[in-house]
């Protein structure tokens, strides 16, 4: 435990009370130690009474920075679990936060380029653009061309303050697991440890560059998406140039009205951009809240996306995408059995699972969600009904597959705000069918069978040779396995042959002490306490050394 991890405790904990956060939490909820250990904390009053509870969440997470102004977006997405006022506020964090002194932009802009800003751009405004969880973002035109480009800059000491963040998600992580009874499935370190090489990558914005390029590259004759030019040689590890876009902000419902937008194909085309990034690229954009995603002005009845901050992406492995592909389609056929023989195969639930029970609980949830319009589907209830499941059934979470979930909320959610009579899982199937195709089909095999062709061919004057040598292993592994088991049943022989003498001679002792208050039967009490030590030491003797097995 650092000091750095319990100051950071310590701010966290003074912001939330100072802003009267705990009187959020309704009394019959606060256990009688939380109220006292509050009541000790007398010096961190409420100074804000007068504030509305969302604006004092808001306040709050601005406040404490970075990780948590993230956490904020995150919440702010979902619209239809928040009232009006926190939704109001809470989305003020996805690109209105409140800005860092423009001299101290020019200073570290400055520095990134080692130039005077004058010398590489024209009209760099001062008054910045947006500011967000970990930037802050001007406007300006390349001298070179005349294109109107932003450039992002790094917030100052923002790397400190998601250390101090991590560090204490860290230590929390670590109690946790020690106190939680669901540690074991929570993963809570690994989940953590996930995230810190997450948000750390996000803070170098080359690599932000170098992903937003990557995936206007695989987008590039796409209607659906349109990702800005990089500028990679003007953009340094705390600075990132890039082409101007003007769009729509995906979540000013009222300017795409004005504008005719088609809302039911923007609505599809965000499934569609979902799944193509990731199943089709394996590469997909896991930070899709809504001030990072605007809506072109070009042709409103052919929407296109615009999509920026590719700063956190997120990738799956082979085996995990095959098996999510077939969970979604054994959704939409209403294959429930197949989902919950699925989640063993994986390994994502123990293989002493009753299938039978799990089939049944994957139903209850899956059944009210099957063949609905957004609009008709409770995502609260969805989601209690699912953390059940999990915990019932023992599910262990899985850190790889926590940014797609997020994603997938990220992508939910924005469904339902642009057209809530979207038929999610309509729109997704036709897509994953195809992909499984391509991926089983016998073209599919035969496809990558040629692809291999030569590496298979150069391999194949060693194939006897190794199959040979693979035989030979088997054969040493089963007499291995073999021996093992020999000596583990020789283990417990003798564990269970100790275990007795070692009760009989307690048994003896017993009686011995008995007979040994009467003078008459003073002799046979010897005899048995002598008869116990007998075997008392026997079974001492018998016992198997631990490393025996
Ligand atoms: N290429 C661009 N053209 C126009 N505006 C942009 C551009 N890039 C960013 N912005 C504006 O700046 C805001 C912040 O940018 P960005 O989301 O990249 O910053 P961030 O600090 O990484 O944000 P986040 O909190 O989402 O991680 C955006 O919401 C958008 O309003």
């Amino acid at each position: 435990m650092s000091v750095n991890s319990l100051r950071r405790g310590y701010q966290v904990l003074a912001t939330s009370l100072r802003y009267g956060l705990d009187k959020l939490i309704p009394k019959q909820y606060i256990p009688w130690w939380l109220a006292m250990a509050r009541a000790c904390l007398f010096w961190l009053k409420d100074q804000h009474p007068d504030l509305g509870s969302g604006e004092k969440v808001k306040l709050t997470l601005q406040t404490l920075g970075a990780v948590h102004i993230k956490f904020g977006q995150m919440l702010s997405t979902r619209r239809d679990l928040l009232n009006d006022e926190w939704a109001m506020h809470l989305s003020q964090l996805q690109d209105q936060v409140p800005p860092f002194s423009s001299e101290i932009a020019r200073q570290h802009i400055e520095q990134q380029l080692g130039c005077p800003i004058e010398h590489l751009f024209d009209e760099f405004d001062d008054t910045p653009l947006a500011s967000a969880s970990i930037s802050q973002v001007h406007t300006a035109r390349l001298k070179s061309n005349s294109e109107a480009v932003v450039l992002k800059i790094l917030r100052p000491n923002v790397e400190q303050s998601v250390s101090a963040d991590v560090e204490l998600m860290q230590l929390l992580a670590r109690w946790g697991e020690r106190l939680l009874a669901d540690a074991h499935r929570l993963q809570l370190t690994a989940v953590v440890e996930d995230y810190k090489q997450t948000i750390f990558k996000e803070l170098d914005l080359r690599l932000e560059g170098e992903n937003a390029t990557r995936i206007r590259n695989s987008f590039a004759d796409s209607k659906a998406l349109y990702i800005p030019k990089v500028y990679s040689e003007f953009s340094r590890t705390r600075l990132l140039v890039m082409e101007r876009i003007d769009g729509i902000p995906v979540t000013d419902i009222d300017a795409l009205t004005a504008q005719g937008t088609n809302f039911k194909l923007l609505a599809e085309r965000g499934v569609e951009v979902f799944f193509t990034q990731v199943f089709r690229d394996n590469f997909f954009h896991a930070d899709m809240h809504p001030g990072n995603i605007f809506v072109s002005k070009v042709t409103p009845n052919d929407p296109q996306y615009i999509g920026i901050d590719c700063g956190i992406v997120g990738s799956l492995s082979e085996a995990d995408k095959r098996y999510l592909a077939e969970n979604f389609l054994a959704f939409f056929n209403h294959d429930y059995k197949k989902i919950a023989q699925l989640y063993i195969r994986s390994g994502w639930v123990s293989a002493q699972t009753d299938i039978d029970a799990f089939e049944a609980a994957i139903t209850e949830v899956c059944r009210p969600l099957a063949d609905k319009p957004l609009a008709e589907i409770s995502f609260g209830l969805v989601l209690l009904d699912l953390f059940r499941t999990a915990r019932q059934f023992d599910i262990v979470v899985q850190p790889q597959l926590v940014l797609l979930q997020k994603t997938l909320l990220y992508v939910e959610g924005l469904g339902r705000q642009l057209y809530p009579q979207l038929d999610l899982w309509a729109t997704a199937k036709p897509f994953l069918e195809n992909w499984m195709k391509s991926q089983i089909g016998v073209k599919a095999t035969a496809e990558k069978l040629s692809e291999r062709f030569p590496e298979i061919l150069d391999k194949l004057p060693e194939m006897p040779e190794l199959i040979y040598d693979n035989l030979v292993m088997g054969r040493n592994l089963l007499n291995q396995q073999q021996k093992l088991l020999d000596r583990y049943l020789s283990y417990k022989r003798k564990q269970h042959k100790s275990y007795f003498l070692l009760g009989l001679s307690g048994v003896l002792v017993i009686c011995a002490c008995v007979l040994s208050l009467r003078n008459d039967t003073l002799v046979p009490a010897i005899i048995l306490a002598t008869a116990s030590g007998i075997f008392g030491l026997w079974g001492w003797l018998s016992k198997p050394a631990q490393d025996n097995i």
